[in-house]
Order: C-alpha cells, then structure tokens, then sequence
C-alpha cells in the first residue's frame, strides 16, 4: 500500500503573527504538490493568522504542541479544543526540545497522545536518540521504548492515522544529517514495533518521518527509502528551500 508523503515544517521558536503571514504567502506558491501532505507547524500565537494565510491553499496549519487537560488552572498552556476550534488537524508532541528545555516525559508524550486522539487531531510523535546513545549501540532500544510508551492505550484505528518522526538528537539543527541508510534503519526499526505492538496493517498505515537537518539537497535521497515517509523539518522550513523540499521528486 503506497504511503502519502507528509513533509511537515516546524517553525518552533520563529516568526511573529505578521511574520508568519508572511511566510506562508511567499512559500504558498512554492509547496503546491497535491501528492503530499503540507503541514507548517507554527508557534501558538501564528496559528488564527497563519490559517488565514493559507485559506484556500494545500497548506494545512498545525500546532508545536499542546497540553492533555481539557481546561482549566494551566497558566501558558494550550487546550485541545483551542487546537480544533481554529482549525488544527495536527500537533507536533514529544519534540527532543520540548523533552529537553520543558520536562516533558514519555509518559506526558503518552497523555498528549490520547488526547488529541480524543479531539480528532493527528499527532506527530517524535522520538530520537542522543549521540551517547548511539555510540553505546541502544539507540534501537531506546527509540522502541519511547514508541511503546506513547502508543499506551492508543487503540489501533488510532495509531494508524498517526505520524511518528524520527530526530535523532545528534541531527537537529546541527547541519549534521542521519545518512539515508541511518534513517531507514530506524524508520524501519519503528515500523516494526508497530507491527508487534499492533499488526501488520497498522505498520503499513502509519506515517513515519525523517527530521535532522532535512534540507534541499539532501530531501530526495532520505524520502526515496521505503519507510521514510516524509519529514519534519526545522530551520529549512522558514525558507524558500522549503518548496524544493516538498517538490523533492
Ligand atoms: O527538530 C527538527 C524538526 O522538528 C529538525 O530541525 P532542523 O531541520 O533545523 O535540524
């Protein structure tokens, strides 16, 4: 069964609202490719003007994160139902960032997960390994915890739908990128703790991206390996390059 391709963008820290109209007007021309999902993962503040901005384009708006209660006394966060009531289908959860800077745990990551489930957004599940852990030879182990704790009392019509994205930490924002066989390694690794978590069917569902240092050059290669689905992709997201990403046939 042929995957479609998702190549998200994740903005993170970047752009003001006017900024960020800005941005997807100049990139709107430049990702048109209906043979793949367009996601531009933008900071909470960018989400109402940013959907604005793509309106009627392939575009589609997705949060950075997002928090597992429904409401309530959680000073800065944000709700699932904010998500939905402006438009979000999908929301990036467990970024290395996130886990790194903001204390976030498989078992939050976890929380998250079955709440956007709940509110019908797509979450896109990172996971990756540090340098050491690579070295040490249990990246694979690590990265099948991290999938099997947030894929806890995730149903298997869920996880179907589901993007997970594979960052090695080591390749964030370092210009350092994964080679194509390194990232098909884990992305197959993955694949395949979905099909013993789950089945068959759901591994061959679900969406599996590459993001580390995802760029014009290199977006070919990594995209033509039969379990990378896509990518998400950080700094190359904010510019031109981003539309050569998307249209990297
Ligand atoms: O963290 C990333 C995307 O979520 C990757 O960032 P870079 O593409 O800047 O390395």
């Amino acid at each position: 069964m042929a995957r479609k391709k998702i190549i998200a963008g994740n903005w993170k820290m970047n752009k003001t609202p006017s900024e960020a109209v800005a941005l997807v007007k100049e990139l709107t021309p430049l990702v048109a490719n209906d043979d793949v999902d367009v996601v531009f993962c933008v900071p909470a503040i960018d989400i109402i003007p940013a959907m604005e901005a793509a309106k009627g384009t392939n575009i589609q708006i997705g949060a950075e994160n997002m928090y597992f209660e429904e409401s309530g006394a959680y000073t800065g966060e944000i709700s699932p139902a904010m998500l939905t009531d402006a438009g979000v289908k999908y929301v990036v959860l467990g970024h290395s960032e996130r886990r790194e800077y903001f204390a976030e745990t498989d078992e939050t990551v976890n929380k998250k997960v079955l709440k956007a489930f709940e509110h019908g957004i797509t979450p896109i599940i990172c996971c990756g390994e540090t340098l050491t852990q690579r070295k040490q030879g249990i990246y694979i182990d690590w990265i099948r915890m991290q999938i099997k704790i947030a894929f806890q009392n995730v149903t298997a019509d869920q996880a179907k739908t589901a993007v997970i994205a594979y960052e090695p930490i080591w390749a964030i924002g370092t210009g350092e990128t994964a080679t194509s066989d390194q990232a098909e390694e884990v992305c197959a690794a993955i694949r395949n703790c979905i099909k013993e978590v789950y089945d068959e069917a759901t591994a061959e569902a679900i969406r599996i991206q590459y993001g580390g240092s995802v760029n014009a050059g290199n977006a070919a290669e990594l995209f033509a390996k039969p379990d990378i689905d896509g990518g998400l992709v950080g700094g190359a997201s904010l510019k031109a390059d981003f539309g050569k990403i998307v249209n990297y046939k």
